[in-house]
Parts: structure tokens; C-alpha cells; sequence
């Protein structure tokens, strides 16, 4: 975290600029990755394996060196974070109200109120073996709920799910934005439902292939063609951003500072057929 003077107050984390390596190696992660997510905003980042979507996460949570850039986060900052994987030790019996204590003790009402809050009250006795898939994630949510955030960041939450669970993952998400106010940051694979349910969508593809309202995004006439396939679809969508036409967007503003309705913004580097060449991304 650097020189946090020289940007923006308002946004609960910002990143200028941000450059990832592979780890001891000048091979880039991530290029000038230009990034923020504002007080109650849902962001989801999207992008295919490889992407630099996690390596994005851990580096705004300060997780991980910057080769390069900047990252500024709001002083005082509480995150919840579901990390993309959690590693359960089988063989050491643990129920899911001790694991809600770690790594800061919580109380029994505490416990029982943040299961309530996701939906899976009275949870607290059962071994995390025992649970479902759904069930984890909603222990996992209920755990990063417990600091009472005012941002919560999730990678890929909904891995596993089947599709009713991944729709209902998200509708909660929903709901505990609208009940906490809490801002919501999210890498997910699940595109269909992730257009349905954030502000706005961040492409990666080793930098920012483009950003925009999901809104604006589905409207595009490709976008339609392309989601309308599935699975199939899905997958296009990281073709998109090397193929479509900026004209089809007449609202874009291409302002990435402003990530305002219609923002369509491409990152340095990007190197997809540029139909506005004229206006370069400015700097945030
Ligand atoms: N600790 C590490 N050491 C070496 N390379 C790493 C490390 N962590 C990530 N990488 C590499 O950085 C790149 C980005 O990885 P990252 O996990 O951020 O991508 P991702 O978009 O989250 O992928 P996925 O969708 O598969 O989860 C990958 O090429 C990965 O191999």
C-alpha cells in the first residue's frame, strides 16, 4: 500500500496501475490494472482460468507484493473474505460453531445470528464434514460476516453448487448488501447469474479487457448472441471483448474513473480491435 494521498478517498479499495509478477520471475500476472469498488457495490470479476482473477483479490487485500502500481484501501477498513479454497483437515473433528471462533472468538448468539443471517440457523453442532456444499458456503458467508464488514470479498463462492444453489447463493448476497450495506466483491465463473446480480463486471484477462454495468453488457447485441448458447455462450464472453463493435454502445463513456452506466473501458495492453481508438482510457 502506497502513497494512498494521491487517490481517491471515496472508494473502499483502489488500485492504480496494479502490476503482478510470478512469484521470483518478471513474467506479469497482471498489467496496469486499474481498479475500485465504492461503498455498497456489488463487483464481480470474470475471466478465464488464468486470468489473474484471485491474484487480483489477494493483491487488493494486500496479500500478495505489487511489482508495480498502487493499492489503497480505506482506513479502517473491515473485510470478510471467503477465500477461494478452504482447506478442512478430516482427520481433526471440527463443528461449525468453533470454526465461526476462528480466528476471533465469537459468542453463541453472535454464532447463531450469523447463521441465521445465511440462512442455515441452528447449523452450529454439526461437523464441517457433515455439511453440504451449499451449506459450507453459507458457513464460510456466515464466518466472513461476523467482523460486520463494510466490504466482502469472494472467490468463486459457488464452486460446487448446482444451479438452484448458485441462484439462491446469490440472491443472499443480494440480501445481506441490502440488510448490511456492505460492498461485495466477487470472482465468479457462474457469468449468467453474476449479469444478473452485480453493478458491475470487470473482465481480466491478464489486464482489463473491459468493464461495464452487466445492464449495458447484456444489451449489446453480441452479448445476446453469445449468452443465449449456455455454456457455450459462457465462454464467449471472454471472446467478446476482442471482437465486438464499440459502436453498438453509443452510452458508453469510457470513463474509467466514473465506471458510470455504459462505462466500456480497455485497459493498457489490451490488444482487441479498438473501434474508438481515438480516446484512450484516461488515468483514474
Ligand atoms: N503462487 C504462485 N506461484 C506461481 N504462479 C502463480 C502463483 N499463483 C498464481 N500463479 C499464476 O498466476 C496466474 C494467475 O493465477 P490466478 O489464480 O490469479 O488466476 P485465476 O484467474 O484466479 O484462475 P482460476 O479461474 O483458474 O481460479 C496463473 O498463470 C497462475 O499459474
Amino acid at each position: 500500500m502506497s502513497a494512498p494521498d494521491t487517490l481517491q478517498s471515496d472508494p473502499l479499495i483502489q488500485s492504480r496501475a496494479l502490476t503482478i509478477h510470478r512469484p521470483g520471475t518478471s513474467e506479469p500476472v497482471l498489467s496496469h490494472v486499474d481498479f475500485r469498488i465504492l461503498p455498497g457495490e456489488i463487483v464481480t470479476v470474470v475471466g478465464p482460468n488464468g486470468s489473474g482473477k484471485s491474484s487480483l483479490i489477494r493483491a487488493l487485500l494486500g496479500h500478495m507484493p505489487l511489482a508495480s502500481g498502487q493499492v489503497a484501501r480505506r482506513a479502517g477498513l473491515r473485510i470478510g473474505y471467503v477465500p477461494q479454497r478452504v482447506q478442512l483437515d478430516t482427520a481433526i473433528p471440527m463443528t461449525v460453531r468453533r470454526f465461526l471462533s476462528l480466528p476471533t472468538r465469537v459468542s453463541d448468539a453472535q454464532a447463531e445470528g450469523a447463521l441465521a443471517r445465511t440462512g442455515v440457523p441452528g447449523l452450529g453442532p454439526r461437523q464441517l464434514t457433515q455439511l453440504s456444499g451449499g451449506q459450507f458456503q453459507r458457513v464460510l458467508l456466515a464466518r466472513a460476516l461476523l467482523s460486520d464488514p463494510h466490504l466482502l470479498v469472494l472467490d468463486e463462492p459457488t464452486q460446487g453448487l448446482d444451479q438452484p444453489g448458485i441462484v439462491a447463493f446469490y440472491q443472499l448476497i443480494e440480501d445481506v448488501r441490502r440488510q448490511t450495506g456492505a460492498a461485495v466483491l466477487m470472482v465468479s465463473h457462474d457469468l449468467l447469474v453474476v449479469m444478473r446480480s452485480s453493478d458491475r463486471v470487470v473482465c481480466l484477462n491478464g489486464h482489463v479487457c473491459c468493464e461495464g454495468t452487466p445492464q449495458h453488457v447484456s444489451t449489446a447485441p453480441e452479448y445476446r448472441a453469445l449468452f443465449g448458447a449456455g455454456a457455450e455462450g459462457t465462454l464467449a464472453l471472454y471472446r467478446h471483448s476482442h471482437d465486438h463493435d464499440h459502436d453498438l454502445m453509443p452510452d458508453a463513456s469510457h470513463d474509467h474513473a466514473a465506471g458510470g452506466a455504459g462505462a466500456h473501458v480497455h485497459g493498457p495492453g489490451c490488444g482487441h480491435d479498438h473501434h474508438h481508438s481515438d480516446k484512450a482510457a484516461p488515468a483514474p
